[in-house]
C-alpha cells in the first residue's frame, strides 16, 4: 500500500474524523485495521491513476529525475515538458503494470505480467532460505550467473551463434545448467540461484517492456517500482535487455523517485478532490511510502535524495 504524509484532520464535534489518502490494494485491505487501531479512514485512490500521477509530476518538476543506466554508469537524460508523451511507464511491484502515457490523466494500462518483484523475493526466499529481501538482493550481488544459466556456448561448444545475433555468453536457458548434473539446490551457493532469479525475471520484463514499447510506437519506457530500489545489477539487466531486444533503438530510463510514484499521487489527490479546502501551511519532505519503515535501503535512499535534491510540498489541514 502507498500513503502519503498528510495527515487530514477534519475538527467538527458531530463529524470528527481524521483520514490519508492511500492507493494500492493495501488501501483497501488494511482499511478497517487503520480505523480500528488508529482511528484513521483511508481515503482511496485509484492506483494507476495515482502511478501516472507520481511519474508524470516527477518528470515535469524535478530535474535529472530520469537516467539510463548502463555498464554501471548512470546518465541523467534531459526531459523536454512539450515532448514528454506518450511514453510507456512500467512499474514493478509485486506484479508488473505496463502503462501506456499519453498526457495528464490519460493513459492505459496496455500490459502487465505475474512473473514481478514478488516472484523474486518468493522464489528466491524457498529457494536460498534468506529472510529479508535486502539480504536476497546483497546474495545476488555476489553471485555468478552462469553456474546455473546454460549459455549459448554450453549449448555451441563455446562458440557464437552470430547467424541468429546470439553471442556464446547470452543466456539460453535461465537455470538450464541445473539440468546436466546431478546436483542438488544444496549443491549450489545461495549468491548463484540469487542472481540467476534476479536475471531471469530483469530479463523478463525488460523483454516484454520493449514489446509493448514496439507494439504502440513508444520511444520512451521509465521503469519505476520498489522492486528497483536504485539496484545496480537489475537496472543494467533491463536495460541490456531493452538494449539487446530493441538492437540498440531503445533505451531503458530509471526514475530516482522510483518506489513512491504511487504515494506521491495518492498526495497530489488532495489537490484534484480538496481544493477548497486547501491552507498550504506546513512542509514536509516527500515521499513517503508505508513499506519504508525499517529497510535500511530505504534509509540510504531518502539519505541519497537529503542529500541532494529534497522535494518539499505541502500538507493540507483543514
Ligand atoms: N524491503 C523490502 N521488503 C520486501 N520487498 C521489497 C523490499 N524492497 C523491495 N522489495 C520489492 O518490492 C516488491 C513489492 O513492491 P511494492 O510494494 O511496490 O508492490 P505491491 O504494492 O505489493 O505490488 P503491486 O504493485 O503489484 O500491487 C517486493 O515484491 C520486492 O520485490
Ligand atoms: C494486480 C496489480 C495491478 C496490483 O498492483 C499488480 O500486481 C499487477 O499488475 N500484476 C500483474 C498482473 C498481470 O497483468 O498479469
Amino acid at each position: 500500500m502507498k500513503v502519503n504524509s498528510g495527515l487530514q484532520h477534519q475538527e467538527n464535534p458531530t463529524n470528527d474524523r481524521s483520514f490519508i489518502k492511500a492507493t494500492g490494494g493495501g488501501a483497501y485491505k488494511f482499511s478497517d485495521l487503520f480505523k480500528e487501531k488508529l482511528g484513521i479512514s483511508l481515503e482511496k485512490e485509484d492506483e494507476m491513476d495515482c502511478l501516472v500521477t507520481g511519474a508524470n509530476f516527477l518528470l515535469k518538476a524535478v530535474n535529472h529525475e530520469a537516467f539510463t543506466y548502463l555498464n554501471g554508469q548512470k546518465e541523467f537524460v534531459q526531459i523536454d515538458h512539450n515532448d514528454l508523451y506518450p511514453y510507456l511507464l512500467v512499474n514493478i511491484g509485486s506484479g508488473v503494470s505496463m502503462v501506456k502515457v499519453d498526457g495528464d490523466g490519460k493513459f492505459e494500462r496496455v500490459s502487465g505480467t505475474s512473473v514481478g518483484g514478488g516472484t523474486f523475493w518468493g522464489l528466491g526466499k524457498l529457494l536460498t532460505k534468506c529472510q529479508s529481501f535486502d539480504e536476497l538482493l546483497e546474495l545476488s550481488r555476489r553471485g555468478n550467473n552462469r553456474v546455473l544459466d546454460m549459455l549459448v556456448g554450453d549449448i555451441y561448444g563455446g562458440m557464437d551463434y552470430s547467424k541468429i545475433g546470439l553471442s556464446s555468453t547470452a543466456i539460453a536457458s535461465s537455470f538450464g545448467r541445473a539440468i546436466s548434473n546431478n546436483n542438488e539446490l544444496d549443491d549450489y551457493k545461495p549468491e548463484d540461484v540469487s542472481r540467476s532469479l534476479l536475471r531471469m525475471i530483469s530479463n523478463n520484463i525488460g523483454q516484454i517492456a520493449y514489446l509493448n514499447a514496439l507494439r504502440f510506437g513508444l520511444k520512451r519506457i521509465f521503469f519505476g517500482g520498489f522492486f528497483i530500489r536504485g539496484h545496480s545489477y537489475t537496472m543494467d539487466t533491463i536495460s541490456v535487455a531493452v538494449h539487446f531486444w530493441s538492437k540498440g533503438e531503445a533505451k531503458a530510463m530509471f526514475l530516482r523517485h522510483e518506489g513512491f510514484l504511487g504515494a506521491l499521487g495518492a498526495f497530489m489527490s488532495y489537490e484534484r478532490h480538496s481544493l477548497d479546502d486547501l491552507m498550504t501551511n506546513q512542509s514536509v519532505q516527500i515521499p513517503v511510502d508505508a513499506s519504508c519503515g525499517t529497510d535500511t535501503n530505504c534509509n540510504q535512499l531518502e539519505r541519497d535524495l537529503n542529500e541532494t535534491e529534497s522535494m518539499q510540498c505541502s500538507v493540507y489541514q483543514a
